[in-house]
């Protein structure tokens, strides 16, 4: 038996840190949206108790570092499952991006096997469960728009942002998040309108939502690599209507609305970026397989 499952892509609208928690990790209001750029996951049921992954992704591992294995073998774990999965994984989203690529394969595969192992677990569940694989998988087994507090993983519904274009660049370089949290210095940051973006959000105010962008990462990631603010400006003089780093980076993205705006923006960056991709919005949750 054969299933396919699809692992979109996120943005971070905004991103703000509150404060550095006794765990070690940062309390964060994020307001997150997942977009048309995403990884295809075929998961095949194995009769023996076996976890493969078979990726032609040089920058993807194939053991038990993958997030799509690790979450896997926490279901087959869990709830004693006999069986087992070969997971392949078709690689469209950057990896160390900034985009969830890994959690987003991670949650795709709890959907998955939700279904391929008759596990009869609701999708709050699963969203539990893919917390403990790491912060942002919560988010991305609902996908959808959303604002994510806690270490992101605790997750309020918003409706679909506006409609526009995403475009996407992504420089040649990768990005820890550990490093990037860890010098992250809390104080005198400038802290974006989280609940201005909400507003925007739930009113369909797509001026309001570019004015509200807004990312406390971008200066430490910006500091370790200044091609990331250079690549942030070139997209704003290109004409986008609002620019602003996802996650860790160090993907960049811009909003447009008009198509040949956007591909003005499209065809000037591909000049000089590793990878440009323009797309849409997904908008509101909807059940994702
Ligand atoms: C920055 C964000 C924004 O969406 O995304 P990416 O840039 O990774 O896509 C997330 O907060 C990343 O989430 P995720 O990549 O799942 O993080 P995790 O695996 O849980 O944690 C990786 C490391 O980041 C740090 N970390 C993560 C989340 C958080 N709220 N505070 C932290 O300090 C911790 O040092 C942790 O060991
Ligand atoms: N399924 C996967 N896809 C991509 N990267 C993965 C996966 N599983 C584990 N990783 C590892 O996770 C790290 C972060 O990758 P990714 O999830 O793409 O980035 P980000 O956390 O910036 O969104 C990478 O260095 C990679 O080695």
């Amino acid at each position: 038996m054969k299933l396919l499952v699809k692992a979109p892509a996120k943005i971070n609208l905004s991103l703000d840190v509150l404060h550095k928690r006794k765990d070690g990790y940062h309390e964060v209001e994020m307001i997150m949206t997942t977009i048309d750029l995403a990884d295809r996951l075929e998961l095949t049921l194995l009769e023996r108790e076996e976890i493969k992954i078979i990726s032609h992704n040089r920058f993807v591992p194939d053991d038990q570092r993958n997030l799509a294995y690790q979450a896997a073998l926490l279901l087959k774990e869990r709830f004693h499952v006999k069986k087992g999965v070969a997971i392949t994984i078709e690689k469209t989203i950057p990896v160390a991006a900034g985009l969830a690529g890994g959690s987003s394969d991670a949650a795709a595969v709890l959907r998955g096997l939700n279904k391929l192992w008759n596990l009869g677990l609701s999708i709050d569940e699963l969203a539990i469960i893919g917390a403990e694989i790491g912060s942002d998988v919560s988010f991305c087994v609902y996908g959808g728009t959303a604002l994510a507090t806690g270490r992101g993983e605790i997750i309020k519904e918003l409706p679909a942002a506006p409609t526009c274009w995403v475009i996407l660049a992504k420089p040649f370089i990768g990005v820890s998040t550990a490093d990037v949290y860890r010098r992250l210095q809390l104080n005198g940051i400038n802290h974006p309108q989280t609940r201005e973006m909400i507003n925007a959000i739930e009113d369909g105010n797509y001026d309001q939502v570019c004015r509200n962008v807004g990312n406390v990462l971008e200066e430490v990631t910006f500091h370790l690599h200044p091609e990331v603010a250079q690549i942030k400006e070139q997209i704003k003089r290109f004409g986008a209507d609002a620019v602003l780093m996802s996650g860790s980076g160090p993907t960049v993205f811009g909003l447009v609305r008009h198509d040949s705006r956007m591909q003005r923006i499209y065809n000037g960056l591909r000049g000089f970026c590793d990878q440009v991709f323009a797309v849409r919005m997904l908008g509101e949750r909807h059940k994702l397989d």
